[in-house]
């Protein structure tokens, strides 16, 4: 079944899970945009009800206060696109509603990524794949989306045959509640403190935990299961295959990737640099005369995907090796929802 409900020009937009890091993300990108809403719903527990938040306004929408409304089955009447953020049990409970009001969600949990009937979006990538949705789009998970922006224009010009990628991923990934832990941990440790360990497995101040998401049966990581499987529904390819090691860094945001690329055939470092200069949502930062490469903790709230540290991977007979920064709560999740929202209108 394919969606026939048109979308209109200045659609109603609910944003669930408005007070979460990607959530408060999510204002911003859509004023940054200037996305050409009529109305903007903020959504999210009953603990926030009543809460203001600042809007920088955006389309039809002016600047000023939104007051937070506890989420429930009946916020999404006359809602259009409905943003979620809220986790995947709570995007679970919701989808019937959202989908019932009319209204296209588009999710950020991992809930319904593999679902068959629903497509999983990186508008540089597959934005076609919009066209079959029925009522639910995914977001991919936040470290999967840098790493295919910066496959994609290497792929069109050799099919890949298998990438060994290692995460050093943000603190805020884990939300807002661990971009405090981050805070206070290494506060409370430079102080000689007792720290409060409550958000991550381990003491992340001053740490790497190789750790994200639950374990799988065979000791891979859901995070790790993720980058594999979403990558090739993404790509269309279920020939790419995927070796994944996920690590939390204490880092405040932007998730960096070290990735080796084994392609079919040849592609030259020179042609990846000319492919990624015309490629749509990538900056090349990448210059050993004068250690320019990107890194994290000079890139937050940037929109782009930055690659740099492009060399030959002189391992296997055509190979590449780069590394990857995105804003992993701009263009892993808020941005990347705002610009499959943009591929929606009319
Ligand atoms: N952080 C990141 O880098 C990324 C996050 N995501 C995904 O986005 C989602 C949210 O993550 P994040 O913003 O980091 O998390 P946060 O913990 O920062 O925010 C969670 C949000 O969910 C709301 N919420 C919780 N319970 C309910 C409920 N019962 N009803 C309505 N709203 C509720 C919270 O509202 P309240 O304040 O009232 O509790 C809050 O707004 C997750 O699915 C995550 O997997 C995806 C990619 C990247
Ligand atoms: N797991 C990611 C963020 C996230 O929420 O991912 P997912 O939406 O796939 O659960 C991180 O911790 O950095």
């Amino acid at each position: 079944m394919s969606w026939s409900k048109a979308m209109p020009a200045n659609p109603v937009v609910a944003v669930a899970g408005a007070t979460g890091a990607v959530g408060q993300e999510f204002m911003q990108v859509l004023h940054d945009l200037d996305f050409p809403a009529s109305e903007i719903r903020a959504l999210a527990s009953a603990r926030s009800a009543g809460k203001k938040i600042e809007f920088a306004g955006c389309g039809q929408v002016p600047a000023g206060e939104l007051i937070v409304q506890e989420m429930t089955p009946e916020s999404f009447k006359g809602v259009d696109i409905a943003l979620f953020s809220c986790g995947a049990g709570i995007s679970k409970e919701m989808r019937e509603a959202v989908v019932a009001a009319g209204a296209v969600m588009i999710d950020n949990s991992s809930a319904f990524r593999m679902d068959e009937d629903v497509p999983l979006v990186v508008p540089e990538v597959n934005p076609d794949d919009v066209s079959w949705h029925s009522g639910v789009i995914a977001n991919p998970n936040c470290s999967t989306i840098q790493m295919v922006v910066a496959l994609k224009p290497l792929y069109d010009i050799a099919p890949i045959k298998r990438v060994v990628v290692s995460t050093y991923q943000a603190a805020s990934g884990g939300g807002a509640p661990a971009m405090e832990e981050l805070y206070s941990q290494t506060k409370d440790f430079l102080n000689g403190e007792e720290l409060k360990v409550e958000v991550f497995q381990h003491r992340i101040a001053f740490n790497c935990i190789p750790h994200i998401d639950v374990f799988m049966d065979d000791d891979s990581t859901k995070e790790e299961w993720k980058m594999v499987v979403e990558t090739k529904k993404i790509m269309g390819d279920e020939s790419i295959a995927v070796a994944a090691t996920c690590v939390r860094v204490p880092v405040l945001r932007c998730h960096a990737e070290s990735v080796n690329v084994e392609f079919s055939g040849e592609v030259s470092v020179e042609a990846a640099r000319e492919a990624y200069e015309t490629a749509e949502g990538i900056t090349v930062m990448d210059d050993c005369s004068s250690n320019t490469y990107p890194m994290p903790g000079l890139l937050a709230g940037t929109n782009d995907t930055f690659v740099g540290r492009l060399r030959k991977d002189p391992t296997v007979e055509h190979g590449l090796a780069l590394w990857v920064v995105a804003d992993q709560i701009r263009k892993g999740a808020a941005l990347n929802a705002v610009q499959i929202a943009q591929l929606l209108l009319p």
